[in-house]
């Protein structure tokens, strides 16, 4: 006898499949550059920013970003699967074919594209386009397997965000939005290398290049100290060209003591763990630095 249809039981598998489509976007990744595209957006203008270009701008970047880190899902799906940080993700545990993901991650990035492209600007459009091939294709595909630079260079396509939305309002580059690129191009290395101290036997496992596989894991410390030493001077800058005003010096500065300090400690009192909180502390910095940015400018204003 045939089984009674049952509406109940496919509900489970549509939502197990859309949870593994979100999680290819690195949702809490683009959650992040998503608040530093609103801080481009507001210190772009001295008033309210315009509602059009607030909501459709965050919606293409969000698209278009999602769509890069669902690229990198399917280009590293080999490497992921041979990694214990990465071998549950969706397309290693074949929770998603290749092709549903090269199908879900173009009309993602199509669709925002065209979002930017005729209710923001062009200039938007194709700068985010720009830093969606550079990490999807130039990072992933070439850079990451080439050399121990990877993330550095690469990490110009991750730092692109509050341009994105400065010029997302103005629809024109300026010096002031560089200066969040330079802070947020600075904070990668030391963000990303303390996570790979933590996972150096991985990357070495599948023959990726990190700097704690090609030059050791003292060497990568002295790197990250000096790194968030620079990055405290990038995050002066503003301050310095008279961006912002002291609510930001104050906060930023101590950021940058916390930073360097959690660096130094890495250096020369490690313990373990300590990496991963380094990498942790790193998030909350970047978080922190840019509500500290929203808050001087209105403050300020
Ligand atoms: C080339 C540049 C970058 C590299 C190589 C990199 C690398 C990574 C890696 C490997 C993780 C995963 C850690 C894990 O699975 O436990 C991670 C997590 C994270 N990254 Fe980055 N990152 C970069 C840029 C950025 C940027 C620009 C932002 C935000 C503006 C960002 C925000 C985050 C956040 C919020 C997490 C935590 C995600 C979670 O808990 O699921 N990263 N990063
Ligand atoms: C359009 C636009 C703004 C694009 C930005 C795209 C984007 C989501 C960048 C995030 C950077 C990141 C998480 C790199 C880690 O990749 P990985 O391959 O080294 O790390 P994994 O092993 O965790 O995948």
């Amino acid at each position: 006898m045939a089984k009674p249809l049952s509406i109940t039981s496919s509900l489970p598998t549509f939502s197990v499949t859309w949870r593994a489509y979100f999680e290819m976007t690195k949702p809490k990744v683009v959650a992040l550059m998503l608040l530093t595209v609103l801080v481009g957006m507001c210190l772009a203008v001295p008033h309210a920013v315009p509602v059009q270009p607030l909501l459709a701008g965050m919606l293409g970047i969000a698209m278009m970003a999602g769509s890069a880190a669902a690229l990198n899902h399917l280009i590293d799906r080999r490497i992921d699967g041979l990694m214990a940080r990465t071998y549950n993700r969706p397309l290693p545990k074949g929770r998603i074919s290749a092709s549903r993901a090269l199908i879900f991650a173009a009309c993602l990035g199509s669709f925002g594209f065209i979002i930017l492209y005729l209710w923001v600007n062009p200039l938007t459009a194709w700068l985010t386009f720009a830093s969606l091939i550079g990490y999807a294709l130039v990072y992933t595909a070439y850079l990451k397997r080439a050399t121990s630079q990877n993330i550095v260079i690469g990490g110009l396509a991750g730092a692109m965000p509050p341009l994105l939305g400065w010029t997302a309002v103005t629809n024109e580059l300026h010096g002031h939005a560089l200066l969040l690129v330079i802070i947020i191009f600075t904070w990668t290395p030391p963000h990303f290398w303390a996570l790979a101290i933590h996972r150096r036997a991985e990357y070495a496992k599948v023959d990726i290049p990190m700097l704690p596989v090609t030059h050791g894991i003292e060497f990568t410390k002295t790197c990250i100290l000096l790194y968030t030493v620079l990055l405290a001077v990038a995050c002066l800058l503003p301050v310095l060209v008279g961006m912002c005003g002291p609510a930001y010096f104050v906060c930023s500065s101590l950021l940058s003591t916390g930073f360097i300090y959690k660096a130094w400690q890495l250096k020369y009192r490690d313990h373990d763990g300590l990496a991963m909180q380094v990498f942790r502390f790193s998030i909350y910095h970047l978080m922190l630095l840019f509500m500290a940015l929203l808050l001087d400018h209105y403050l300020w204003n």
